[in-house]
């Protein structure tokens, strides 16, 4: 039986090789974590990720040919294939703070796979690394291989999105991979090929050589974010000249060449990779002595800031340029919909700047856990602290108390539940302070609708 192992049970590792182990049941998958609780939660009936389908898939298969261990050693060494999925976060300290990927848990990783063990293995580069991270991965691996066996690695990169990862794994538009091109390498590389066409179309599954690989994951996130903060600058122009963002989008979309996905404007993108895969980039560039080219890719990430700033400064000048002591309902915390992921959440850099206005905001998102809005509120650099939170922030359980007694409603996550046929709007009006604000920060209700029941409404990348 053909065993796999995946480092790392995070958004990436639990979901992907969970999809291994549903399409290939005569492949034994086992993900393996430090973190106990993480590793606990996997084992249990409450997943430590919210993913539409995916507790089907794990339920599935989990006690077959499925297991979640923070034996990382045992399975490091029964593996013929490993994947490493472990974070690559920004680093926050020394050479390249800011901007460059902290590669000490690839390394990690890395070195435990050498030192325990004793067969070949093919070692999968999963995470998202800078180009030529794969190298310092052999060099590693080829010096502690002292047992006569040999590593090959793969690149690997992965293109799942939150919130639609199940779909992504099981009709992506492409799997891509990259290995050394030696007999060795390339032999390696067509075992992986053969898993993945197992439910994967062959013509989808993409070779090429390392570099192009481990560049093309950081050049596509590149090029999606850079789609958005496009869309948003836009919407600046249209918000002082009187167009509208969605017709703009749409003119600009149904040009075959732009195409229309990844156009919608919004308070600004999150998530955990955005960020932080175009400034590794932008550090790369910089290494390179490609200072144009760094200050390229850069603008993406500032233009992206400016965008929360600019929608919170609309917000407090629309409320007669205060907010003090005003109750603000911020429908959605988490960085999109459909997931209850917050990291770089557009929302939490919105909460910061209106607790610092002194506004009293009353949080309310359907999968984000309370102690995760009070903990990404307190995170160092975030700009609040927890006395600040504590006295500015209030946790609810529905959209309906959120909005109670609230001065102004802030859409920050497009949830189905927050639209206009699931949420009763006459009803949340009626429980509101007059005037009664709405800001829509992703372009989800009708705003002469809302205006019809009385409230004064402003969108994003829209004139009032
Ligand atoms: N979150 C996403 O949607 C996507 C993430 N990626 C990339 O995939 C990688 C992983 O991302 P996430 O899954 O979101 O991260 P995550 O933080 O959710 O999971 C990573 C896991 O690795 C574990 N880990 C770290 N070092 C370890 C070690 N030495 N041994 C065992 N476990 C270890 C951590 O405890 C953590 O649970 C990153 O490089 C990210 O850029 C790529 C595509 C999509
Ligand atoms: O490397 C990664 O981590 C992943 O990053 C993104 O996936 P993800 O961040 O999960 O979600 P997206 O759907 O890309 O949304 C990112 C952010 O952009 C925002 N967005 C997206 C699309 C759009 O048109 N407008 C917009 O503001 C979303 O609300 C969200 O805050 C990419 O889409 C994935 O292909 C990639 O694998």
């Amino acid at each position: 039986m053909l065993k796999i192992c995946c480092i790392g049970a995070g958004y990436v590792g639990g979901p992907s090789c969970a999809v291994i182990a549903f399409k290939c049941h005569d492949i034994k998958v086992t993900i393996v974590d430090l973190n106990q609780a993480r590793i606990d939660a996997w084992n249990s009936d409450r997943l430590p990720i919210y993913e539409p389908g995916l507790d089907e898939i794990v339920f599935a298969r989990r006690g077959k040919n499925l297991f979640f261990s923070t034996d990382v050693d045992e399975a490091i060494r029964e593996a013929d294939l490993i994947f490493v999925s472990v974070n690559t976060p920004t680093k926050k300290s020394g050479m390249g703070a800011g901007m460059a990927a902290d590669l000490a848990y690839i390394e990690t990783a890395t070195r435990r796979i050498a030192q325990v063990a004793t067969t070949s293995k093919i070692v999968i580069e999963k995470s998202t690394v800078p180009c030529r991270t794969a190298q310092s991965m052999r060099t590693i691996l080829e010096a502690n291989s002292t047992k006569g066996i040999r590593f090959d690695i793969l690149s690997n990169p992965e293109f799942l999105a939150e919130g639609t990862a199940i779909q992504d794994l099981f009709h992506p538009d492409r799997v891509l991979m990259g290995c050394l091109q030696t007999p060795e390498g390339l032999a390696a590389q067509q075992k992986l090929v053969d898993i993945y066409s197992r439910w994967i179309p062959r013509e989808r599954v993409i070779t090429m050589n390392l570099w192009s690989s481990e560049l093309s994951k950081l050049a596509a996130n590149a090029l999606l974010a850079q789609r958005i903060s496009s869309i948003n600058a836009l919407s600046a122009i249209c918000e002082a000249t009187g167009a509208d963002v969605d017709e703009v989008a749409y003119a600009c979309g149904t040009d075959s060449r732009i195409g229309p996905k990844f156009l919608k404007a919004s308070v600004g993108f999150g998530g955990s990779c955005f960020q932080k895969d175009i400034l590794n980039l932008v550090y790369l560039s910089e290494q390179l002595f490609l200072p144009e080219v760094a200050a390229y890719w850069k603008s993406v990430v500032t233009m992206n800031e400016y965008q929360k700033m600019r929608f919170t400064h609309r917000i407090v000048r629309t409320l007669f340029n205060t907010v003090t002591n005003k109750r603000i309902a911020l429908l959605g915390f988490a960085f999109k919909k459909d997931t209850g992921d917050t990291r770089e959440s557009a929302a939490i850099t919105m909460c910061s700047y209106l607790i610092q206005e002194h506004a009293q905001l009353a949080v309310y998102d359907p999968k984000v856990p309370p102690k995760q809005i009070i903990a990404d509120l307190i995170e160092p650099g975030v700009g609040t602290n927890e006395v600040e939170v504590k006295k500015h922030v209030s946790i609810c359980s529905s959209a309906y108390e959120a909005c109670v007694d609230a001065d102004a409603i802030v859409i920050c996550t497009e949830w189905d539940e927050f639209k206009m046929g699931a949420l009763d709007y006459q009803r949340i009006y009626a429980s509101m302070n007059k005037p009664a604000f709405i800001f829509d920060g992703r372009l989800i209700l009708d705003a002469p609708k809302l205006r019809e029941i009385g409230f004064k409404v402003e969108t994003i990348g829209k004139s009032t």
